[in-house]
């Protein structure tokens, strides 16, 4: 069986407050877009290895009980006692770009286990399940445009749809930590709340819809705000930084004509059409 796991872009990204257990308390919209590995999971009968992981396109750094679509499996493996796997997993979307690529893996592993080996599993356990894998993890279980508190794990749905904009993503060759990114941030309660300016039209959200990233990863890394300004050079409506970096989406117009640009040969692009 298979399944394409997507990535995920944050539309404003407010870190409101450093919480006791180390984690920071957030406000950011979740928005899924087609930007997709793909995972495959099939049965392996007559092996005593509980999973075997073929590792496919982009390398990822650490070993295969470090990927999350095996912490995924042993999760469920734990609760639900499933016989081995090979796991084929094909990775088109970059690590470290803010994008979610990894969480998205691991929860739609666990979709794939729930739907595969017929486990009945509730939308809503499943969120319990992912939540322990990666802060951001539960949201691709849903996988619809959300609202996102806590620590980016208490949802409410929005309603915003972007249907028919045009994306562009670009990705430098950078790896921001997500670790460092967040301890380099001052937690303050925004001026304009995401929750509010989201409702507002496209067009107004350029000064309004703020990731707080920016602010601490710019200065470190400045190709990455080289970059949205590029995006907004070139006719963006709205551009930002994703997540903490290193990865900078622009949305165009439906009808607008996308820019040609040379961002270089280490530079990762993608181009779609938001559902
Ligand atoms: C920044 C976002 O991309 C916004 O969508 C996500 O919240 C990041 O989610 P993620 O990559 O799944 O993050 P995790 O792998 O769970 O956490 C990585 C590290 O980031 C820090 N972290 C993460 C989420 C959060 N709300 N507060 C944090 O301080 C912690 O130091 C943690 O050890
Ligand atoms: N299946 C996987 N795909 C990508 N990375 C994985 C996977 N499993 C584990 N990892 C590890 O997770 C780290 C972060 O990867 P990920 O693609 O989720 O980054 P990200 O785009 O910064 O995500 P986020 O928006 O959640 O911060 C990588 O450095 C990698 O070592």
């Amino acid at each position: 069986m298979i399944a394409f796991p997507n990535i995920k872009i944050n539309l404003g990204l407010s870190i409101t407050e450093k919480r006791p257990d180390g984690y920071h308390n957030l406000e950011t919209v979740f928005y899924p877009v087609a930007l997709e590995d793909a995972l495959e999971i099939r049965t392996s009968p007559g092996t005593d290895r509980k999973f075997t992981l073929y590792q496919h396109g982009m390398e990822i750094a650490g070993k295969p009980e470090d990927n999350l679509v095996v912490k995924a499996y042993l999760l469920m493996d734990k609760e639900f006692h499933l016989p081995p796997v090979e796991i084929h997993l094909y990775k088109h979307i970059p690590s470290g770009a803010g994008l979610g690529g990894g969480s998205s893996d691991a929860a739609f592993m666990l979709k794939l286990l729930n739907n595969h080996y017929q486990l009945g599993v509730s939308e809503e356990q499943l969120e319990v399940y992912a939540a322990t894998l990666g802060a951001d993890c539960a949201f691709f279980i849903k996988n619809r445009p959300t609202f996102a508190e806590g620590i980016g794990n208490i949802f409410s749905p929005v309603d915003l749809s972007l249907s028919g904009y045009q994306i562009m993503i670009i990705k430098p060759d950078v790896f921001v930590s997500t670790r460092e990114a967040f301890a380099n941030i001052r937690p303050h309660h925004p001026e304009y709340p995401v929750k509010e300016v989201i409702r507002r039209p496209v067009a107004e959200w350029k000064d309004t819809l703020i990731n707080d990233f920016e602010a601490s990863v710019f200065p470190q890394h400045p190709i990455i705000g080289d970059i949205k300004k590029e995006l907004y050079h070139h006719g963006a409506i709205y551009a930002s930084m994703s997540g903490s970096g290193s990865s900078v989406f622009g949305l165009f117009a439906p009808d607008a004509l996308l820019p040609e640009i040379d961002w270089g040969t280490d530079t990762f692009c993608f181009t779609g059409t938001l559902k």
